[in-house]
């Protein structure tokens, strides 16, 4: 595998690929480009839900990068925002107002199938429940979301892919024929099998226990420093957070800090300071 410095400069190849990752190759992307290029970017977002009295302000004004070949962890108390800010950047909920733009594409100027296209060919999604068809075999899942967009795998990156999460010896096995642990990885396999512009994770180690949450953490954190993957994650977690290079706290639907190079305990430190109502001390 390459080294974290050369990995983390853009869009490097999967070990044994013949084929970089897609958007901007490495060897012609400036030193200074590749420091602030952002995947996805949300500006001035707000998404209010009902109205009058029972009206809920979710995200107030939410500005925020996240920047290629990052892991960002997005956390706060309960009720804080992080489900709809993941939502919402990812094309998968309307917002009241602001814009959001994945690459250089705004969702807001988008009609439905456009962005139902988009989430299909730019996003990978990784969800707390696995999502998995339980019909198909691990590798018919992995490779479902490109078969529906009538897209053909990139063999050798399909390989390593599938090799870096240790599923080799299970593709042939269906859901139930696998343990949490290693369904979350067909999930992760899923996510990353198409290089997709960036990949989103909702509490995905939310049903796993420690060392299969670990594993998982794990293959996502290579996939930043090896493979130039982005991936944002909503967590609870501070460990699980502490496998992200940034995170982004939020209460009542705002940022209120971000916190580079996060351990868990500077991370448990820091929630412990938002009080019992999710506002920050
Ligand atoms: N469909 C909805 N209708 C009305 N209010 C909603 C809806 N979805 C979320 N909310 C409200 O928006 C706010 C933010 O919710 P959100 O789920 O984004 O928070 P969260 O930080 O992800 O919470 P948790 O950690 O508990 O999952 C909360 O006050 C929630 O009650």
């Amino acid at each position: 595998m390459s080294s974290e410095t050369a990995s983390r400069s853009g869009r490097p190849r999967v070990p044994g690929s013949t084929r970089p990752n897609r958007s901007a190759p490495v060897t012609t992307m400036p030193i200074a480009h590749r420091a602030t290029a952002v995947a996805a970017r949300a500006t001035e977002l707000s998404k209010v839900y009902g109205e009058g009295e029972t009206q809920v302000v979710a995200l107030d004004r939410v500005s925020v990068d996240f920047r290629q070949a990052e892991f960002t962890a997005i956390m706060g108390p309960s009720g804080s925002g992080k489900s709809t800010l993941m939502h919402c950047v990812a094309g998968l909920d309307s917002f009241s107002s602001g814009s959001v733009r994945i690459g250089e594409t705004e969702l807001g100027s988008l009609k439905d199938k456009q962005l139902t296209q988009l989430r299909r060919d730019k996003i990978g999604f990784i969800f707390q429940a696995f999502n998995l068809l339980p019909t198909l075999t691990a590798l018919e899942n992995i490779t479902l979301p490109m078969d529906i967009a009538g897209r053909k795998p990139d063999r050798r990156w399909l390989n390593s892919v599938i090799e870096m999460v240790g599923l080799s010896g299970r593709l042939s096995h269906r859901p139930t024929q696998l343990s949490g642990g290693q369904q979350q990885r067909v999930a992760v396999a899923r996510a990353l099998a198409s290089q997709p512009e960036i990949i989103f994770g909702d509490e995905p180690t939310g049903n796993l226990d420690s060392r299969s949450g670990a594993e998982v953490l794990g293959f996502l954190r290579n996939s930043v420093r090896e493979l130039g993957q982005t991936v944002v994650m909503v967590t609870h977690d501070p460990v699980a957070a502490s496998y992200a290079d940034r995170v982004v706290f939020l209460a009542d639907g705002r940022i209120v800090d971000e916190m580079e190079h996060p351990t868990a305990d500077a991370v448990l430190d820091r929630m412990k300071a938002f009080d019992a109502k999710g506002r920050t001390s």
